[in-house]
């Protein structure tokens, strides 16, 4: 047991996130964090480690700093690889640059077979990001905390560093004759984090609850999420479409409602991005009475003591067919074994009369927007309905699989 309490607290975070780990990975980017959590995940010695610097060649001598990152990591016998980043594509370079490096760190996390990769994210970080965020008018899942355990691109990232202010970590690394690189962006006012963390000092906001607030509403987030969940369990799903209970609907909290919403919305809609905010609300408004309405390509209807959350048929006619031997369609549905010249689109209202759609127990627009199976122009197939002694069996043969496949947020 050590005596020095940033010592003291990081190991018990890493025994916490990290005890079961036989290899971790470190980012390091040079900085104070990071440098500070190599030599105590280093004192802490109960996993090899391997280091990482992803070099985004963005400023001069990037080059140079990456290798004395890797020459403080030799000094004490770890392993250290640098990443090269090259740009492609423009659009927000400060996004870009952190998307590629999490890319970057996760494709050497894999290849080194690293159980976790550690990120030096301090309490500091925590405070500032709220203060962004509430700053944007961010809502409760904005203003959580980070979480010191995230699954991302396939691997596993820990943060032990979460309960530490980053002066102390200076501290600690100064009172040991350590040195580390400061990054001159750290200081440029143009960033909004440099702006707050000035804000923070200069109106000697409290760091530690600041953080603390972040990890209030990350338990809140967490309960309201436990809390839809509840009132999704009675749901039903068929033919991409969902049903959820009506009167559990109704008697939830609007927050807990607008999450089943947008939820809802996503699983049958597909969509890459929430729905807006505004939209919704109204929408969560007109379904106090018994209103249908149509958002984000989703009808929404009550109906039969439930609410129905159905592909719009318009929305599903306007996707882009399917071709080829595996595709999804309607970013909704998994095809895989269609025949040359078949295609996958809507059936649309106008073949339903001579399909016996109501056999299959579905509404006529959810039969509408279901996938059909088209050859020179004509519907040969309708998986999701009640297969009818026209289509035969010869068209579909080859067909392997033909489901809706469950979105996940
Ligand atoms: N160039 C880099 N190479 C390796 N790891 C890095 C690099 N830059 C940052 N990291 C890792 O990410 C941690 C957080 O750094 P920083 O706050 O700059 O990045 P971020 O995750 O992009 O955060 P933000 O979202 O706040 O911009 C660092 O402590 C370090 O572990």
């Amino acid at each position: 047991m050590t005596a020095d309490p940033v010592e003291a607290r990081v190991h018990a975070a890493l025994d916490d996130l990290a005890g079961a780990c036989p290899t971790l990975g470190i980012a390091l980017s040079g900085g104070g964090d990071s440098t500070a959590l190599m030599h105590l995940a280093h004192g802490w010695g109960r996993a090899r480690l391997s280091a990482a610097t992803v070099d985004h060649g963005l400023r001069p001598g990037s080059t140079q700093e990456a290798r004395e990152a890797g020459l403080a990591a030799a000094a004490l016998g770890i392993p250290h690889e640098i990443l090269q980043w090259t740009r492609r594509g423009d659009g927000n370079l400060m996004a870009a640059a952190r998307e590629a490096r999490l890319q970057l760190l996760a494709d050497w996390a894999r290849r080194n077979g690293l159980s976790a990769v550690l990120l030096g994210h301090t309490l500091d970080d925590q405070a500032e990001t709220l203060l962004m965020r509430l700053n944007r008018g961010a809502g409760v899942d904005g203003l959580s905390a980070m979480a010191p355990v995230r699954e991302a691109f396939g691997i596993t990232w820990l943060r032990p560093l979460l309960g530490v202010g980053r002066a102390d970590l200076r501290q600690w690394l100064m009172a040991r004759e350590l040195t580390w690189a400061d990054d001159p962006s750290n200081e440029n006012p143009d960033y909004e984090r440099v702006r707050m963390r000035k804000a923070i000092a200069v109106l000697g906001l409290p760091m530690p609850q600041l953080a603390q607030s972040a990890e209030n509403l990350a338990m809140a987030r967490d309960a309201l999420c436990d809390f839809a969940a509840k009132v999704a369990e009675g749901a039903q799903s068929r033919a991409g479409s969902l049903a959820l209970p009506l009167d559990a609907f109704r008697t939830a909290p609007l927050e807990i409602r607008r999450r089943l919403l947008v939820a809802g919305l996503r699983f049958v809609g597909g969509g890459d991005y929430p729905p807006r905010r505004g939209p919704v609300l109204h929408a969560l408004a007109e379904l106090e009475g018994d209103a249908r309405l149509t958002l984000d390509g989703v009808i929404v209807e009550p109906r039969d003591g439930f609410l129905w959350l159905i592909r719009e048929p318009a929305a599903a006619l306007r996707s882009p067919a399917g071709e080829g031997g595996a595709m999804i369609w309607d970013r909704r549905w998994k095809v895989h074994g269609l025949q040359p010249g078949q295609q996958v689109r809507a059936v649309g209202h106008e073949p339903l009369p001579g399909l016996d759609w109501r056999a299959a127990g579905l509404m006529r627009d959810e039969a509408a927007a279901s996938p059909g199976i088209w050859a020179r122009g004509k519907l040969i197939a309708a998986p999701t309905l009640h297969p009818t002694p026209d289509y035969g069996a010869k068209p579909l043969r080859g067909l392997k699989e033909f489901r809706a496949l469950l979105y996940t947020h």
